[in-house]
């Protein structure tokens, strides 16, 4: 975790690959690929709830097979290709997410019960700290604070983590964005109360069906609020879908170390001895979501594979 969010794990991944092997002499371009295709399955493996770096290993290892059999290319041109790949991911996901904030903030300002300026809701971290830049769901607020018409943002606190009291916060401060730390614990009080326009979350995976998969705590939040009334939307890159399972049912959860949740720092807060159950994400079904904002659109859950696979010609 000292470095995360799905779309920076991938970037990170790649980019660190990339400095790992351009110093380096390699005898063959078959050399070469075996040393890419061993760290990338090894990256995909830390963290198997978000696709990012899934989808970008297997772009990065068939480039490095087409490149091992195109005989113009010498290893030294390899390595160069591989590596202007890896940068380029890095200005994609940026575009990619200043796209998924301007289309996230309107789609957000279409739900609104009332015109002018809104209250949202965000969970976890899904900004520049979590993204090559501008960020995911927190690119949808600060798209709406660029439009003037976000009045408030509240962010969850984020346990066990805290991804959201360390990281949103700051991101949000550091912006000056009108902000308001809650617990996990407050959001059904907040949504009861304040006049929350909608909820911005990020993903880490999203299936085939729209079921997606996010920092635990955000399912919770979807029902919360459905029952309130409130639209739920999940910004995400292309980069987070995954067409190739059909629901949430297929996206693995990575549990965490008991510890994230026993203590705070080197500080115990739980009694020793008690069990604890950390898992990192949750799924949170489609029928919860009101549209996945993506780069190329929002999507309503029932049409995503649809309108994903006919963008992309699959
Ligand atoms: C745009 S980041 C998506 C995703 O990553 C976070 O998880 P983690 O902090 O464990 O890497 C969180 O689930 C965000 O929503």
């Amino acid at each position: 975790m000292q470095v995360r969010g799905a779309p920076a794990i991938a970037i990170v991944g790649c980019l660190s690959l990339a400095v790992e092997i351009f110093p380096e002499t390699y005898e063959s371009k078959k050399t070469l690929r075996q040393e890419i295709e061993g760290k990338l399955n090894y990256l995909v493996s830390a963290r198997p709830t978000a696709v990012n770096m899934k989808i970008a290993a297997d772009e990065l290892i068939s480039l490095a097979n087409e490149l091992t059999k195109d005989e113009s290319v010498n290893v030294e041109e390899m390595k160069q290709k591989f590596l202007d790949i890896t940068e380029a991911m890095l200005q994609k996901d940026i575009s990619d997410n200043k796209a998924i904030g301007a289309n996230g903030a309107k789609a957000v300002l279409e739900s609104a019960a009332k015109d002018g300026p809104v209250r949202v809701l965000t969970h976890c971290n899904t900004g520049s700290l979590a993204t090559a830049g501008y960020g995911t769901a927190l690119g949808v607020v600060r798209k709406l604070h660029e439009l003037k018409k976000l009045e408030h943002v509240y962010c969850t606190e984020t346990r066990p983590y805290n991804q959201g009291a360390r990281l949103t916060a700051y991101e949000l401060v550091h912006d000056k964005l009108p902000a308001t730390l809650v617990l996990d614990s407050m959001v059904a009080a907040l949504l009861r109360a304040k006049n929350v326009a909608a909820v911005v979350v990020g993903a880490d995976r999203v299936a085939a069906n729209g079921d997606t998969a996010n920092k635990i705590g955000t399912y919770q939040i979807a029902v919360v609020a459905k029952h309130h009334g409130v639209p739920f939307f999940v910004a995400a890159p292309l980069t987070s879908i995954d067409l190739q399972i059909p629901s949430g049912d297929h996206i693995i959860i990575e549990e965490r170390p008991d510890r994230e949740m026993t203590h705070v720092g080197e500080h115990r807060i739980a009694a020793p001895g008690i069990n604890c159950w950390n898992p990192a994400f949750d799924v949170t079904p489609a029928s919860l979501i009101t549209g996945i904002i993506t780069e190329r659109g929002v999507f309503k859950p029932q049409q995503l594979k649809e309108e994903i696979s006919a963008l992309l010609d699959l």
